[in-house]
């Protein structure tokens, strides 16, 4: 697992082992690991001239402290500063050791010569958006440059919020000691590059702000059924999907649960996708009865007025209405209003909407149930700002959200509870139907037991993992995804 502590956090235990060290040292720490890896990919480029962007607060300091180092070591280093906005003694520390100090036009010109730059304009403390002075310093960054980001990507935000389309996109980034959200979390993820963390000795009693599963968690995770287990201990999964229009959404769903292992999966739809469904999946059980857990509304059209499509509305509003956990995806988030989130309080549910589902549903609901107000929630502001806007809808559900895309987060109603965020697909996902897929594995996680959240964060892996090795680096089409289910489960299982 991977885990990402907040800017707060981390200040807090930088505090706390701070006080317990020599005056300095964390710092020493943290330049030296920076400049192994600088060097390292001096090395690997054969290259060897390097300019430091140096910021007034610790992240330059770091900066020029391991450009010291470096230029020990051999390298042809300079140091772009302002004049008067330095750590004065990492910036003696610089000049003792041959690296030349420069600012203005100067700097410019160094800049855009340097084969690797080490960008410490901003870490940790940052505000997002970049400097004035350091605008033109990240505009001469030459293309083919390999950019090293201390900490942070200067002009992204460190708590991983919004994304600064002008600030510094790494090539790679270092942190100290652990991840932060900036790292894992969309937006910003997108600037970090390949991520080295180097361990300079903080410890946390608090929980991370973000987790992400590895390859190597699953095995730990997944519901492997054992020899006392039958169809029914395994988990037997209502899928309510499909309609005469979206056909093949039941059968991608329904596809998608069985290749993921449920003990049985019912399916309730209308008379076209039933017979689909028959014929695809002859495992699958037609029509209501019990079961553990409830997938509502992939390819399910709300506001049909056929008979069969009204009749399987109410098996979907019942489900809504009942103590097993449910999925909602798709058309069911149609189906969601005050009276379902007044009837789920206390039940799991699991939201997967994509942004414009999102920014519909929210818009729908309004801030509060009696809000006079309901302003217009945008996809692109949803876009821009997604865990913003996952948890705004958490919050005002109760209920847990998987907010898909390139990055899935998985943000849980209670707000001190880890944001999930993974980012295992391939783009090739970006697919009709993917979401069918991604339903009903989740479906069939939470038939077996595993709370909404974990279910979520796991299914968004397994599925980005089934479309890699199926797509083999080349396109995927969702039903093969969903075959490919069993593959991905059991390659990720062999890693125990
Ligand atoms: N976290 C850790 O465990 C360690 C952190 N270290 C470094 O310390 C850094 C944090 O240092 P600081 O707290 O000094 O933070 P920064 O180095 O990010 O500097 C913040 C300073 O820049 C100003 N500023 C912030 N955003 C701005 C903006 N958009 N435009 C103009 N000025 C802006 C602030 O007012 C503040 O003075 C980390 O990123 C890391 O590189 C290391 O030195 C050692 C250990």
């Amino acid at each position: 697992m991977i885990e990402a502590w907040s800017p707060e956090d981390v200040y807090a235990a930088e505090a706390a082992l701070e006080s317990e060290l020599a005056s300095g040292e964390l710092m020493a720490r943290a330049a030296e690991g920076l400049a192994d890896v600088v060097a390292a990919r001096a090395s690997q480029l054969e290259v060897e001239s390097v300019v430091a962007l140096v910021g007034g607060g610790n992240n330059g300091a770091d900066a020029l402290y391991a450009v010291a180092h470096l230029a020990d070591a051999g390298l042809r280093c300079a140091a772009a500063v302002v004049p008067g906005r330095v750590h004065e003694e990492a910036l003696a520390a610089a000049r003792a050791a041959g690296v030349v100090i420069v600012s203005g036009a100067e700097a410019l010109e160094d800049i855009a010569e340097a084969d690797i730059v080490v960008d410490g304009i901003l870490g940790l403390g940052g505000r997002p958006g970049l400097p004035e002075h350091a605008v033109a310093w990240v505009e001469a960054i030459a293309e083919d440059a390999h950019v090293v980001a201390v900490d942070v990507p200067s002009g992204q935000a460190a708590d991983g919020s919004v994304f600064d389309a002008d600030g510094v996109l790494a090539d790679e980034t270092v942190t100290f000691s652990v991840p932060k959200p900036v790292h894992l979390l969309p937006p910003t993820e997108q600037a970090c590059g390949a991520l080295t963390v180097v361990d300079i000795g903080l410890t946390f009693d608090v929980e991370p702000s973000v987790r992400r599963l590895t390859f190597d968690d699953v095995a730990d995770w997944w519901p492997v059924p054992g020899p006392d287990d039958d169809k029914y201990s395994r988990g037997v999964l209502g899928i309510v999907a499909g309609g005469e229009n979206y056909t093949g959404a039941a059968v991608l769903a329904v596809t998608a649960a069985v290749e993921a292992g449920a003990g049985m999966v019912r399916y309730v739809g209308t008379p076209t996708p039933v017979g689909l469904v028959r014929a695809a999946v002859p495992e699958a059980v037609i029509g209501e009865g019990r079961v553990q857990a409830w997938v509502v509304g992939p390819g399910l059209e709300t506001s049909s007025t056929r008979r069969d499509a009204r009749a399987q509305l109410e098996v979907a509003r019942r489900a809504l209405a009942g103590e097993e956990p449910v999925l909602v995806d798709a058309g069911g988030l149609e189906l969601v209003d005050d009276g379902v989130v007044e009837a789920r309080r206390g039940r799991a549910t699991l939201l997967t909407p994509h942004a414009g589902e999102l920014a519909r549903l929210l818009t729908r609901l309004g801030p509060t149930p009696r809000a006079r107000n309901r302003p217009t929630v945008e996809r692109a502001a949803v876009e821009a700002e997604p865990v913003r806007y996952a948890r705004l809808l958490a919050e005002r559900t109760g209920m847990t959200v998987l907010l898909k895309g390139a990055t899935t987060v998985v943000v849980s109603p209670d707000s001190d509870v880890s944001v999930w965020s993974q980012s295992d697909a391939p783009s090739w996902l970006a697919t009709a139907g993917a979401g069918d897929v991604l339903a009903g594995l989740v479906g069939m996680l939470l038939a077996a037991g595993v709370p909404a959240a974990e279910a979520g964060a796991l299914g968004a892996l397994v599925h980005g993992v089934a479309a890699d090795r199926t797509g083999r680096g080349g396109p995927v089409r969702a039903l093969r995804v969903a075959h490919g289910i069993p593959d991905a489960v059991a390659h990720l299982l062999a890693r125990r």
